[in-house]
């Protein structure tokens, strides 16, 4: 389907597509349901959690690209029947592509924005994959033909330019050389704005060139991410177009930049109820993103009417180089990709809120004239001119007088100024020729390679920069490492790489590996240490994280499909050796448990960053270790139902033993962190390691009480009121066993004495609008594991009970294995309601075992909103609350006393007095005197 609201030209309003993808291998695993629907160019989002919550949404296109399509033998997605509602790339391309294209030839400036999360379609519409050309191949196509067409008239030249910005860092894709510390710098000129200073700009002259040289900046965008140790989809991709047009008849020069942006993936990093993170400010790492957002939100506000509304270009790199297609000089367009996915909900929402947003902004996109190409043609026309004058006065025989002598003079000065900038136009084409027959060979030179010898093949967690890096393995022994030393070396970076990290020997069309003292080799999902033979198709990770395909023999090589063998195979597999199969038994069933399997995929996720930490500790010398763990793999509520999984990462203090777990959500902001800190470093600049102030260290955090596993009381004995003693076994969250936790229900009176066997009830339902009080008694913690390992630790036992909002914890005790708690908690239900009966009959207590480290404080039980009657009985059903009222009425009613006392005192005392006085006065009139200032007394 390809819904158009309104026209590409016209108002200069940014155009906002939204194209929805279909179901990946995930989705489709985790039998994911379709939330988006379209309708023309509308767009509904459907809530999974609440089918009456429905948001709908207007775009300029909406693009259904999630079912309706094959796939042809050659591997283009096509519409299943003609006229279908799947939108193919050719058709994206008519509606966006061809506007930008007309926009772009007539001289406006044009700028074309991927946004959206992490794989939900961005590099897919704006680069494509294999046969499925997206909006920048495509458009450069389309873009020489029209060139070409019209050569007569118009002279056309096109500059391409790539780069990358990650971190705030500019990377020119296009540079053989070394990459500049720091990036390149943006600067800002009055006639040009912002732009980057140095970047390559190389001069095309066929679509296959501009296809190359795309080849060549995803390679370096490749191994720079590899080298920076930095995730691609946190980097955005910027591909300038400039067209340069002279049109001779009209005798004018036109130029208009083409941005193409492919925009870091949009997901926000959201609590997930875990804590906020203490540094979670201190990464740039989004700040480009942010900052996008902050000014399409004030340029909405500005279209919308509001005044005064500051536009935070000069923020972000980003921001300042897309100055002039956000609210400027360019006519604009965004496509906004989403996940079809239930479980993308949040993330699709908020992609719908910023596209709708942007829809807003309005632009003032005019022709740009180039300056220098007029000048050119300025001096030609003047030249003429003066030629004109000069054989005049030839003619008229003033060949010597002043006025030829001065325009002689002109004339040889604009020539020479003509011939300069042409010179220069001329050694710009030189230049990219070289560049163009060097990297020309340097492709033959790879294909005939392919053709010859084994290799492996890079695959990265992006797609779109996976299989571009390929390193041969010729005849012989081969060293593969980080040190360049000999011809027989083949060079690779990376974390946790060594010098001589392994060497491949090429024997007898054999290849085998043999790793190198103490480097990481994984083939296949299994650590090796010994000379492997490798397979066609073998997977092999080298380091903390360089992950390659094996490629055989081209004789080995059959039809085999290797897209298979993406990232997440990697991991997966490295999992499966693990002993963490999940994704075997989630993959295809419709019964497993939805949060075991986005655990799983969490846990893949996190396993090779979890590994390139590791390596950061290590080379930092920061004594900490990280492990992915599944939390509550083996615990469940107080029904007995089990708790959705959550993966963790537990930090491990190596010399002092200190324990931190951290969310998912931290580790991952944390990560960017170390990295920075990392780069920093490896770049020999910043703070030494030693001198990192602890509250900017993202590998350390204060000491938290942490949850080592829990243990269910159930509570039926209390609806008899039969008292019951239980050894409980208390579980990690992994399913080990933390302790054994003796304990004690017992049904008391309300002044705390053991009822007796005569008080058992034999039907619960008389317990019915009757006070129940009993207690729980925690006797002696056995066998703490946590104590084992380390005896500078304590532990406590926490609790919520029925209708409580507040935890209750026992005091903490320390340095003993086993503790012995002997506390007692007086627990008491003032009416029990038939809510209570059933509480009681199906459900258990979840005694939750704290671990505490030296330095922690331990956990208190907060009183707020905790009922307790005045004895220090703790009221659990909060709704019917007599006692309290009790409580407190006493208590007025002892207010009121005393009240009542004092003004009981004081009417006496008044009475005392009013006697006095009229005694007094009795006695003055009995003498005839009124006594001085009294009045009369009633
Ligand atoms: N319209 C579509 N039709 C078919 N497949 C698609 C479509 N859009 C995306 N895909 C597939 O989905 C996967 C993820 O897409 P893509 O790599 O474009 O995501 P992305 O948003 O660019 O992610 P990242 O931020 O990691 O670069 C790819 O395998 C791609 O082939």
């Amino acid at each position: 389907m390809r819904a158009k609201a309104a026209d590409m030209q016209g108002k200069d309003c940014v155009k906002v597509a939204v194209r929805v993808r279909p179901f990946n291998k995930r989705e489709r695993d985790a039998g994911s349901r379709c939330i988006i629907s379209m309708a023309s160019s509308s767009i509904t989002i459907q809530d999974p959690r609440n089918a009456q919550t429905r948001r709908s949404f207007c775009f300029d296109y909406a693009y259904w690209s999630h079912s309706g399509f094959t796939r042809d033998p050659g591997g283009l997605y096509l519409s299943e029947e003609a006229g279908g509602r799947y939108a193919d790339q050719a058709s994206v391309f008519q509606d966006l592509g061809e506007g930008i294209l007309h926009n772009a030839l007539q001289g406006y400036n044009a700028t074309l924005l991927a946004y959206g999360q992490t794989g939900s379609g961005k590099s897919y519409s704006m680069v494509g994959y294999g046969p499925n050309k997206g909006l920048v191949p495509t458009l450069c196509d389309r873009l020489f033909q029209a060139v070409k067409g019209k050569q007569d008239s118009r002279q056309c030249q096109v500059f391409f330019s790539m780069l990358e910005i990650y971190n705030e860092q500019v990377v020119d894709l296009l540079s053989r050389g070394s990459r500049a510390l720091g990036g390149l710098r943006v600067r800002e000129e009055q006639q040009r704005g912002f732009y980057v200073e140095g970047l390559r700009t190389v001069p095309c002259d066929s679509a296959q060139q501009v296809e190359q040289l795309m080849e060549q900046g995803t390679r370096t965008r490749t191994t720079a991410a590899t080298h920076m140790n930095a995730n691609s989809s946190r980097s955005h991709m910027l591909i300038i177009l400039q067209l340069k047009q002279i049109l001779s008849k009209e005798s004018i020069t036109k130029q208009s930049n083409i941005n193409l942006v492919d925009l870091a993936g949009s997901e926000r990093q959201r609590a997930s109820g875990s804590e906020a993170d203490r540094l979670k400010e201190g990464t740039a790492i989004n700040l480009s993103l942010t900052t996008l957002g902050n000014v399409i939100s004030a340029l909405a506000d500005v279209a919308v009417g509001k005044k005064a509304v500051h536009i935070p270009y000069r923020v972000s790199v980003l921001t300042k180089l897309l100055q002039s297609a956000l609210g400027g000089n360019s006519r604009t367009v965004m496509i906004a990709t989403l996940s079809p996915a239930d479980i993308c909900y949040e993330e699709s929402l908020s992609t719908l809120r910023y596209a709708e947003r942007a829809k807003r902004i309005q632009n003032r996109a005019v022709v740009n004239e180039s300056p220098t190409e007029r000048l050119v043609k300025e001096l030609k026309a003047e030249n003429a001119r003066l030629q004109n004058r000069l054989s005049r006065l030839g003619q008229e025989g003033r060949r010597a007088d002043e006025e030829t002598k001065e325009i002689r003079q002109l004339l040889t000065h604009n020539e020479l100024q003509i011939r300069a900038i042409q010179t220069l136009w001329e050694q710009h084409l030189q230049e990219a020729l070289k560049d163009w027959e060097l990297q020309y060979a340097s492709i033959t030179q790879e294909r005939r390679m392919m053709q010859m010898h084994p290799y492996i093949l890079n695959i990265n967690e992006d797609a779109q920069l996976s299989g571009v890096v390929k390193l041969f393995i010729p005849e012989g022994e081969w060293d593969i490492g980080l040190a360049d030393a000999s011809p027989r070396s083949i060079l690779i970076k990376g974390l946790g790489i060594q010098e001589r990290h392994a060497t491949f020997r090429n024997e007898q069309r054999q290849v085998a590996l043999t790793p190198l003292a103490g480097s990481k080799v994984i083939v296949n999902g299994n650590p090796v240490s010994q000379t492997t033979e490798l397979q066609h198709l073998d997977r092999l990770i080298l380091g903390s994280n360089s992950t390659y395909l094996f490629i055989g023999y081209p004789s080995e090589r059959g039809s085999d499909d290797w897209s298979r063998y993406d990232y997440d195979y990697f991991h997966s597999e490295l999992a499966a050796a693990e002993g963490i199969n999940l994704g075997e038994t989630a993959a295809g069933s419709s019964q497993t448990d939805p949060s075991l399997l986005a655990a799983f995929y969490d846990y893949i996720k996190l396993m090779p960053m979890v590994a390139e930490a590791n390596q950061m500790s290590q080379e930092l010398n920061k004594g900490v270790l990280f492990k992915v763990e599944i939390k509550n793999l083996a615990l469940s509520d107080s029904k007995g139902h089990d708790l959705e999984k959550e993966i963790v990462v537990r930090v491990t203090s190596i010399e002092s033993k200190q324990v931190w777990v951290w969310s998912k959500v931290k580790f991952v902001n944390r990560k960017f962190l170390m990295e920075e800190i990392y780069q920093q470093h490896q770049a020999g600049e910043g703070l030494s390691m030693a001198a990192l102030p602890r509250e900017k260290d993202p590998f350390w955090d204060p000491l938290e009480p942490l949850l080592l596993g829990s243990a269910h009381l159930w509570l039926q004995s209390l609806a008899f009121r039969i008292p019951l003693e239980e050894q409980l076994e208390v579980l990690g969250s992994e399913g080990t066993e933390e302790a054994i936790l003796q304990t004690q229900l017992v049904p008391c009176t309300s002044t705390g004495l053991p009822l007796g066997e005569e008080d058992i009830l034999i039907d619960p339902s008389e317990l019915l609008g009757r006070r129940l009080d009993f207690q729980l008694v925690l006797e002696q913690c056995c066998g703490l594991r946590w104590i084992k390992a380390c005896r500078n630790r304590g532990v406590q036992i926490g609790f919520r009970l029925f209708e409580c909002s507040q935890p209750l914890y026992t005091p903490a005790v320390w340095h003993n294995v086993n503790p012995l708690l002997d506390h007692r908690f007086h627990l008491a239900c003032l009416h029990s309601s038939q809510r209570l009966l059933h509480y009681l009959q199906n459900s258990a207590l979840v005694l939750e075992l704290w671990g505490l480290q030296e330095g922690c404080p331990a956990l208190t039980s907060s009183m707020e909103g905790v009922k307790m009657t005045t004895e220090g009985i703790f009221i659990i059903d909060q709704s019917v609350a007599a006692d309290t009222l009790t409580v407190n009425l006493s208590s007025s009613m002892r207010a009121l006393q005393e009240e009542l006392e004092e003004l009981r005192s004081a009417n006496s005392s008044l009475k005392k007095e009013n006697h006095s006085l009229r005694e007094q006065v009795h006695a003055a009139r009995s003498g005839g005197v009124r006594p001085a200032g009294s009045q009369a007394v009633c």
